[in-house]
């Protein structure tokens, strides 16, 4: 299987803990790939070393063969590489709408600096509003960011994701905090740009029965070492799994399926 990133001896340290601990993987091109573990595994700190929000003490970030371990966020993002915004990125006092416009102009302009024109402006609004459609979101265009649900929220950080339109996605908890009522609506975004999308999709969740039902590949990650990488039955199945993540405590299991933040 062609492999898109790959990852050697990556490692960071923050004061004495080691959050990260040599990890090597080879991420999968154009499949769904989830990132598991338990609280604290190094899941998050791993994406941002992916990312380049944080540069590791050790170790390399490959994509496509190329070492961009040195390369910043931004770098990365114009390469190939996006990540979910945190609702930050967000404006708030705009409408969702312009949210995402915004994203896809900001986009071009990175790309090649372009006239403003009408057609231009059209061409960005519609593709804006084919993103909010697909993200589900189409009926709130209109309204104001700030005014949005938590889960409507997660939404529109999806869409600008796409806005993006990143070869790579990588989503950090993209239910985290929703309600229940709110996870399938959201499962269903992420499965149609699985199925109508050529993207490499890298997602942490908790959920284990999301992971399962969406992912090529899973790769488990506990205490900072990478422990597993398998399709969901090998996952399933491995005893090292079991006994460190899926067969833990009871306290463990809720933790890691339901999730606290
Ligand atoms: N900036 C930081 N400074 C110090 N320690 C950190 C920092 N970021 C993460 N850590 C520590 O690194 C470890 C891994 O954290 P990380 O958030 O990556 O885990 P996680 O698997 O994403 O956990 P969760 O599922 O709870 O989000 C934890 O022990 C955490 O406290």
């Amino acid at each position: 299987m062609e492999s898109i990133i790959k990852t050697k001896d990556l490692t960071i340290a923050f004061g004495g803990h080691v959050a990260v601990n040599e990890v090597s993987v080879d991420i999968p091109k154009n499949q769904f790939t989830s990132v598991i573990g338990p609280n604290g595994a190094g899941k998050t700190t791993f994406f941002n070393m992916l990312s380049g929000q944080l540069t590791p003490t050790k170790g390399q970030v490959f994509f496509k063969g190329e070492d961009i371990t040195k390369k910043s966020a931004t770098e990365r993002a114009r390469i190939g590489i996006g990540r979910s915004f945190q609702i930050t990125n967000v404006f708030p006092n705009i409408t969702v709408f312009e949210n995402v416009r915004l994203a896809i102009q900001s986009r071009e302009n990175v790309r090649f600096q372009m006239l403003r024109h009408f057609t231009k402006y059209k061409a960005f609004a519609d593709e804006a509003m084919s993103i909010l459609e697909t993200v589900l979101l189409k009926d709130r265009a209109k309204a104001l960011a700030v005014n949005l649900s938590h889960g409507e929220k997660r939404k529109l950080e999806i869409a600008m994701l796409l806005a993006l339109n990143t070869e790579v996605l990588l989503l950090d908890e993209p239910t985290a905090g929703m309600s229940l009522e709110e996870v399938p609506a959201i499962l269903d975004v992420i499965k149609q740009i699985k199925e109508e999308e050529n993207r490499t999709i890298i997602l942490i969740e908790h959920k284990m029965d999301m992971v399962l039902g969406l992912s090529d590949q899973v790769m488990v990650l506990f205490n900072g070492e990478f422990l597993a990488q398998g399709s969901p039955d090998e996952i399933m199945e491995n005893e090292t799994v079991q006994a460190v993540y899926i067969g833990g405590s009871q306290d463990d299991k809720h933790t890691s399926e339901i999730g606290t933040d």
